[in-house]
């Protein structure tokens, strides 16, 4: 791709409203200085135009939540990642292959107890393809597949604790995300890079890893959108993608939802190393450029898309950096649990991120998983089988989340 625009060009593009393609997108990645403030200023106008839009006015949502690592075993390997390990190492660590079900509502039971509502599932890809210890457990169990485990443990979390699941288990085909909507509200997958060379290329991040292949990533998005299903994707910034490939991904975003109407928030997450990974040595996302990636989100996305950035991987100045860029949304924070995908970075404790939130002129809200247009429009976006854990954490009027503890109530099976 050629790039056609100059930045003062590009800037007075985006001022004047034009639609942002993906040319426009890359020259736009590479703002710095006073064009990144000028690029910013519209981002955040944006933001602030679509929650004045949406009743919310400079509302920033985060949702309370405790992260279920249902298995860290994983068919793929890409280079980034410290979730993933290997059957052998469990082993002489003496943990199981999988969380047993007392082991999830152990930790849901502890998180309703702190007020939250959500229990986010990140899990390793489909492990039983590689890894026999995976496919023994889950059969000596009664289990036919990760999947069905994940139902098992989202309704037994449903049943005992009422938290609402939020499933990010990496690749679903069609028919496993109809089989999984009666139990959870929303589900996501990163879309990562829409970069096949980084697929393709041996030495490149995501060779080896089969769930990676953005073809197949895409038709998931594509999917979950057919399935009626509230979706989180997002991009992983800086694992070696250019500024065009970044643009793609984004754009590539925006069609998906231009199409279906189901995303609910994108993530805008900055690639952090970890020291016992293959890409240790990869300087982390560097924050001129993250800002800018989450800017260009925001105006390629428009004004109604919820933009995510974790308020967890950058510094507290720099969490004032991302509001200004035109993030509305913080994601799931726990005052529980570790993020495991990025264990070393703790999440700030509430109070602060409220105190940050408001130094930028904003309130911290509370939202539940799902996000507040599909909780109102539910009859469409949320299984019938959900609707009275739904509802009973949500405030019927705007969608976010109520002022209780949740409690466990039966999860009517669907035939
Ligand atoms: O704590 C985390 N939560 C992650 N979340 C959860 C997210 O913070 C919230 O659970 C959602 O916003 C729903 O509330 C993801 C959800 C997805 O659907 C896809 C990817 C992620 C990635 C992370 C992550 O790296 N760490
Ligand atoms: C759950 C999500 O976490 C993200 N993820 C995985 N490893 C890292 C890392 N080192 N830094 C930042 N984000 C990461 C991926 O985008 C994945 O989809
Ligand atoms: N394995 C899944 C994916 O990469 C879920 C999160 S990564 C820990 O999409
Ligand atoms: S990022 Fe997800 S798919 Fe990749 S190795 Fe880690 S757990 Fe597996």
């Amino acid at each position: 791709m050629t790039r056609t625009h100059s930045l003062a060009d590009a800037l007075a593009a985006v001022r004047a409203g034009e639609p942002v393609d993906a040319d426009l997108a890359t020259t736009l990645l590479a703002c710095t200085g006073d064009d990144l403030a000028a690029l910013q200023a519209i981002a955040a106008e944006t933001r602030d135009t679509g929650l004045d839009a949406a009743g919310r006015s400079r509302q920033i949502t985060y949702s309370r939540k405790v992260f279920i690592p249902l298995t860290r075993l994983c068919r793929d390997r890409c280079h980034y990642c410290t979730f993933v390990t290997v059957p052998g190492k469990l082993a002489r660590e003496g943990r199981g292959m999988y969380l047993e079900l007392d082991e999830v509502v152990d930790i849901a039971r502890r998180g309703a107890a702190l007020g939250c509502k959500e229990a986010l599932f990140t899990l390793g890809d489909r492990p039983e393809a590689r890894w026999a210890q995976a496919g023994e457990w889950l059969s000596a169990r009664g289990y036919a597949s990760t999947l069905d485990y994940v139902r098992a443990a989202a309704v037994a979390v449903l049943e005992d604790t009422g938290l609402l699941p939020h499933l990010n288990p990496g690749v679903m085909s069609a028919e496993e995300m109809r089989w999984l909507r009666p139990v959870a509200p929303s589900m996501g997958m990163m879309l990562e890079t829409t970069s096949r060379r980084l697929f393709t290329e041996k030495g490149q991040p995501h060779h080896g890893s089969p769930d990676k292949d953005p073809l197949v990533r895409l038709q998931v998005l594509r999917d979950a959108g057919a399935e009626r299903i509230p979706f989180t994707t997002g991009i992983l910034v800086g694992i070696g993608e250019t500024l065009e490939e970044r643009a793609e991904s984004i754009v590539a975003m925006a069609q998906v939802h231009r199409a279906h109407g189901h995303i609910q928030e994108v993530i805008v997450q900055n690639f952090r190393a970890k020291p016992d990974t293959a890409m240790r040595g990869t300087p982390d996302a560097e924050m001129t450029e993250f800002l800018a990636a989450v800017a260009v989100a925001r105006v390629v996305l428009g004004p109604r898309m919820r933009v995510q950035a974790p308020p967890n991987l950058v510094s507290a100045q720099e969490c004032a950096a991302l509001i200004a860029s035109g993030v509305d949304d913080w994601g799931g924070v726990s005052p529980l649990t570790p993020d495991h995908v990025n264990p070393e970075r703790p999440w700030p404790n509430l109070d602060v991120l409220a105190e940050i939130t408001a130094a930028s002129g904003y309130t911290l809200t509370e939202r539940i998983t799902a996000q507040p247009p599909y909780v109102l429009g539910a009859a469409e976006w949320i299984d019938p089988a959900l609707a009275d854990h739904v509802a009973a954490v949500a405030d019927p009027r705007t969608g976010l989340a109520a002022d209780v503890i949740p409690r466990g109530r039966r999860w009517p099976a669907v035939a």
